[in-house]
């Protein structure tokens, strides 16, 4: 095959997705391979970033094909270590057309700083970055969960908190690092946007307040 006809073959939200990579290292959210990123295929799969890769150097060819069906995950690589979170994302609603994971210092900090399982942000105009958040007036909430190294384990407590309560477009893991979500890549890059600035915002308040 040649290469014209090698590039015609390449998914666009692969291409995209290395893009948003590319602007989300420029950030520096995604520090020493941290991070990982998927876009869904498929009512049952997903690209997803290979384990290991710097977020800021992704080619099409870094992000694998996997899907989940029947309980399983199958892909034919070495897909990220958060895989089986990206995937109970994509099952718990099947809008969700995008999963963006980053390492930000000032999330992992605020993370450390908070015991509860819940945060509310509230007084910001900014939380209206985030889909059905209408008011600054209105409490704006950021699930939190302990972080571990058994990312399924992970992946059951979300859906269980996420059975009470559908959770608002993103998730902290203490000491470890953001997850957001979106129905369009272009909406989980705003959601990646406001919660980043959202948390800085907290983070510098609660450090002024002290
Ligand atoms: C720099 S180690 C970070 C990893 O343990 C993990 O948290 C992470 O975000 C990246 O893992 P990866 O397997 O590359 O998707
Ligand atoms: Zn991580």
């Amino acid at each position: 095959m040649n290469d014209s006809a090698q590039l015609h073959q390449i998914n666009p939200n692969a291409i995209a997705l290395c893009a948003l990579g590319r602007w989300i290292a420029s950030r520096h959210w995604v520090p020493a391979t941290g991070g990982n990123f998927s876009v869904r295929n498929t009512g049952h799969s997903a690209l997803i970033t290979a384990s290991g890769k710097d977020k800021g150097e992704l080619s099409p060819q870094d992000l694998l094909p996997v899907s989940w069906q029947n309980g399983q995950l199958t892909c034919p690589g070495i897909p990220s270590a958060e895989t089986a979170l990206h995937a109970q994302l994509y099952q718990l609603d099947s809008r969700i057309k995008a999963v963006l994971h980053t390492h930000s210092v000032h999330a992992t900090v605020f993370s450390r700083l908070i015991n509860q399982d819940s945060y509310d942000f509230q007084g910001y105009e900014m939380q209206k970055a985030i889909s059905g958040n209408s008011s600054h007036a209105t409490p704006c909430p950021l699930a939190l969960f302990d972080n571990t190294q058994d990312i399924p384990a992970l992946a059951q407590q979300v859906a269980q908190r996420w059975q009470q309560q559908p959770l608002n477009f993103a998730l902290l893991v203490r000491g470890h690092g953001l997850y957001v979500w979106g129905n369009s890549l272009e909406q989980a890059k705003r959601h990646l946007e406001g919660w980043e600035f959202l948390i800085n915002c907290e983070l510098e308040r609660l450090k002024l307040a002290r």
